[in-house]
């Protein structure tokens, strides 16, 4: 495979994210294609099922997704944790990463998606939470081109935004990020980078929107109903604890 994508796209960039990235021809700009293209393309991996999780900062994606994972056996990848990861790994790009973390700005895409595959690759499972991703559309193409996979439905946690920065102020998990001035710039760039991302699923038909402005408990009653009714793996359960207890 020589070509990071088929047709010539342009790819427009928020003004919050000045690192710029030219998907035609071949190279990034910012790292070969071949960092990313290394050998990615298994049977199993390429079989995978996807769900992307969107929602602003705080709205309680990666509480919703360990609730999923006990649920319904998926294996979570938050792009934030892969990526304060490979900070603390002390990898070559860590003071980058860390950098841009902590303005709020989003990391480019190459760094995420290669740390995404290569977690996919890791796991051995065949189905995976993506959480926090695709953040923008430069998120979204390199990661069509470079896994080939479509996720088969986008999970939206709706907020208000008052909301959003009471949780975050109250999150106290140590994250550097999590202060006044970097939340007003992540909900800057989650308006200006992520929303378009959420409407281009919507226009797609792939868009389920959950109210996330609810106690935790509420939520997951909406989201245990979402993948019941999109997998039919609830189903599935709740069937074969029936034969068991018989
Ligand atoms: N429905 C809820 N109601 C109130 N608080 C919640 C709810 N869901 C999560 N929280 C709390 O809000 C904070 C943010 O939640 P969480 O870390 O899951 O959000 P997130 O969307 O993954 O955030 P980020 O994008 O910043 O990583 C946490 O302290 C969590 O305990
Ligand atoms: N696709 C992504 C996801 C995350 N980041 C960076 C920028 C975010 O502000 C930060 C924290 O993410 P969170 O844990 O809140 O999902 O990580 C990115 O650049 N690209």
């Amino acid at each position: 495979m020589e070509t990071l994508v088929d047709a010539p796209i342009k790819v427009s960039f928020s003004p919050v994210n000045p690192i710029s990235l030219s998907l035609q021809p071949i190279k990034s700009g910012f790292l070969p294609i071949s960092w990313l293209q290394d050998d990615h393309e298994s049977p199993r991996w390429q079989k995978s099922t996807v769900v992307f999780v969107l929602g602003g900062p705080g709205s309680g994606k990666g509480t919703q997704c360990a609730n999923v994972v006990e649920h319904f056996g998926y294996t979570h990848l938050s792009a934030g944790d892969l990526l304060r990861a490979e900070i603390s790994s002390g990898s070559e790009f860590g003071a980058m990463i860390q950098s841009m973390i902590a303005e709020g700005r989003i990391v480019p895409s190459e760094i995420t998606v290669k740390l995404l595959c290569e977690a996919m690759k890791e796991s051995g499972n065949d189905k995976f939470l993506i959480d926090g991703f695709p953040r923008n559309q430069e998120n979204r193409i390199v990661f069509e081109n470079v896994a080939k996979i479509e996720p088969a439905f986008v999970l939206f946690f709706d907020c208000p935004e008052e909301e959003l920065e009471r949780r975050i102020m109250n999150r106290n998990q140590g994250r550097e990020d999590d202060n006044i001035e970097t939340i007003k710039k992540r909900f800057k760039v989650f308006v200006e980078s992520t929303l378009p991302i959420v409407s281009y699923y919507e226009s797609k038909g792939k868009l389920r929107k959950i109210s996330a402005a609810k106690p935790s408990a509420e939520v997951f009653e909406a989201v245990k109903d979402l993948f019941a009714s999109e997998t039919g793996e609830g189903e599935a359960r709740d069937h074969l604890n029936k034969k068991i207890s018989v």
